[in-house]
C-alpha cells in the first residue's frame, strides 16, 4: 500500500510526444494531467530564458522540484526529456507506472521546428537530438515499465494503446 496515488508517468526524448500524448491519455482515463515543463514555465518563465540566464544546472534543479510536486499530484505526468538525468527522480519513478515514448529520428525532425528547446537551438539540431537520445537511452529503458513508439499512425492510436495498458492492473495490484 502506498501513501500517495500512483502516477502514470511519460518519459522519452524531445518530440516523442510526451506532452501531446500525455494530455490525451489523462482525458481518456478521466484523470488529471501535469506536464513538468509547463509547470516550471508557469513559475519561472520560458525555458530558453532560464537556460540563457542561469544555465542548464539551474534548470535541472527547478525541474527536479517540478517533478517531485507533479508526482505527488498523481494522474498522468509528462516529464521534460532530460528529467531522467536526475538520480533522485529516477529513484522516485520506481513507485509509479512509467511509459517510455520513442520516435524515429526521421520522423522527429518535423516535430522539432519551434525554438522552445535550447538544447536543439542553432545548426545540427538533429545530430544533437540523436546524440542526446543515445546518451539517455539506457536511463529511459531502465525506468520504463512499457514502451510505445509514436513514429507512425494517428496520435490517437498511441493514446488508446497507453490508456488500455494503464487500465490493466499491475501484478502487485492483482495480488494486493
Ligand atoms: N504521435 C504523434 N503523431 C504526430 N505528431 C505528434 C505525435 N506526438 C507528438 N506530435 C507532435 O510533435 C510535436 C512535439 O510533441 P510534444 O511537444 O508532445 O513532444 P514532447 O515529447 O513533449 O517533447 P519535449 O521533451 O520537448 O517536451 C507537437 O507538435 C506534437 O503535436
Ligand atoms: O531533453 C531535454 O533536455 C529537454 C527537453 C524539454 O522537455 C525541456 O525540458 C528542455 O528543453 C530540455
Ligand atoms: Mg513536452
Amino acid at each position: 500500500m502506498t501513501s500517495s496515488a500512483e502516477a502514470l508517468v511519460l518519459i522519452g526524448p524531445m518530440g516523442a510526444g510526451k506532452t501531446s500524448v500525455g494530455r490525451r491519455v489523462a482525458k481518456a482515463l478521466g484523470t488529471s494531467f501535469t506536464d513538468t515543463d509547463i509547470a516550471l514555465v508557469r513559475e519561472h518563465g520560458p525555458i530558453p530564458q532560464i537556460f540563457a540566464d542561469h544555465g542548464e544546472a539551474h534548470f535541472r534543479r527547478i525541474e527536479r522540484d517540478a517533478v517531485r510536486t507533479s508526482l505527488v499530484a498523481g494522474g498522468v505526468v509528462s516529464l521534460g526529456g532530460g528529467a531522467i538525468l536526475d538520480p533522485q527522480t529516477r529513484d522516485d519513478l520506481r513507485a509509479h507506472r512509467v511509459v517510455l515514448l520513442t520516435v524515429h529520428p526521421r520522423v522527429v525532425a518535423a516535430r522539432l521546428r519551434d525554438d522552445s528547446r535550447p538544447l536543439l537551438a542553432g545548426d545540427d539540431a538533429m545530430r544533437r537530438w540523436t546524440a542526446i537520445y543515445a546518451e539517455r537511452r539506457p536511463l529511459y529503458e531502465e525506468a520504463a515499465d512499457a514502451t510505445f513508439d509514436t513514429s507512425s499512425g494517428p496520435l490517437q492510436a498511441v493514446v488508446d494503446a497507453i490508456a488500455t495498458w494503464a487500465r490493466t492492473p499491475t501484478p502487485t495490484e492483482e495480488h494486493a
